[in-house]
């Protein structure tokens, strides 16, 4: 493995991705370090699910090349990729649990479809990832229906990490969150980075996620990424989208009025 590879857990450059006549990410670079958290912002429809759905392979390329942990997501199918997917974990924007699947049977469904085990080691790897997010014994046999949002989102989240992922996908995790659930979730997402190592790669809009657990921010505007750095960079950025982003109406709401 070349030494950049043991430094970043994905490589983008030089991304191109479209359809049609759209062109969405537009000869877009971002490397994502090893251990870190990195949020990922940018405007509504301005391509940051398709950045994450083309890293995971869901969207096709135009042009430009992807690494993820040291191998190229293109090179070879079959078992090669299939040891590529498995390093990574994913939690949707809306959960995506399956509805007709309890909170236990939804975490070992990958466990199940990826792994030779017995029904037992399932169930202990299972209850372990619920109970590693949080999810009450009480509440491990539940219908997604049955479940709070928060809880739902527990639940998704370990899913994503039955088969101990190096990097997880967030995409958009807090949205629909009270912002205390939200900085509950905050805090799981930080723990498991530190007792994991897990390399996080989040999607937010979530103003107060990104400054209290993300590592690194990155903006993405006109199909580019045009900022990427700690918080404290971000908000000290010059590119207008990033200015209008941060220092625009709804942040300076989080500031006390002056009456
Ligand atoms: N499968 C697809 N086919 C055609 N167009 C698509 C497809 N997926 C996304 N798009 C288009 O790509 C653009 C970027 O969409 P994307 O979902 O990545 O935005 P986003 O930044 O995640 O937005 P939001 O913050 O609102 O979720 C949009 O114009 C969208 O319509």
């Amino acid at each position: 493995m070349d030494a950049l590879a043991e430094i970043y857990a994905i490589r983008v450059a030089d991304l191109v991705v479209g359809f049609g006549r759209q062109t969405v990410l537009d000869h877009l670079s971002l490397d994502v370090r090893r251990g870190e958290i990195l949020g990922l912002v940018g405007a509504s429809g301005g391509g940051k699910s398709v950045l994450m759905r083309t890293i995971i392979g869901l969207i096709p390329k135009q042009s430009g090349h992807i690494e993820v942990m040291g191998h190229d997501t293109e090179r070879g199918f079959g078992r090669a990729r299939a040891s590529v997917a498995a390093t990574w974990g994913i939690l949707f924007q809306q959960g995506a649990l399956f509805s007709s699947l309890t909170a236990r049977q939804n975490v070992k469904f990958p466990l199940r479809e990826m792994l030779e085990m017995s029904e037992q080691l399932q169930d202990e790897i299972a209850t372990a990832k619920l109970e590693m997010v949080g999810i009450a014994p009480d509440d491990w046999d539940k219908y997604p229906s049955q479940l709070s949002g928060g809880m739902t989102k527990r639940v998704a989240l370990a899913r994503a990490l039955a088969l101990d992922p190096s990097i997880v996908f967030l995409d958009e995790p807090t949205s629909g969150l009270d912002p205390i659930a939200a900085g509950d979730f905050d805090q799981l997402i930080k723990t498991l980075q530190t007792t994991l190592g897990l390399t996080v790669f989040m999607v937010t809009h979530d103003l107060a996620s990104l400054n209290v657990v993300c590592d690194r921010v990155a903006a993405l505007a006109d199909g580019k990424i045009v900022a990427v750095g700690p918080m404290s960079e971000l908000l000290q950025s010059d590119h207008p989208w990033v200015r209008a982003y941060f220092h625009g109406k709804r942040s300076a709401m989080l500031q006390p009025r002056q009456n």
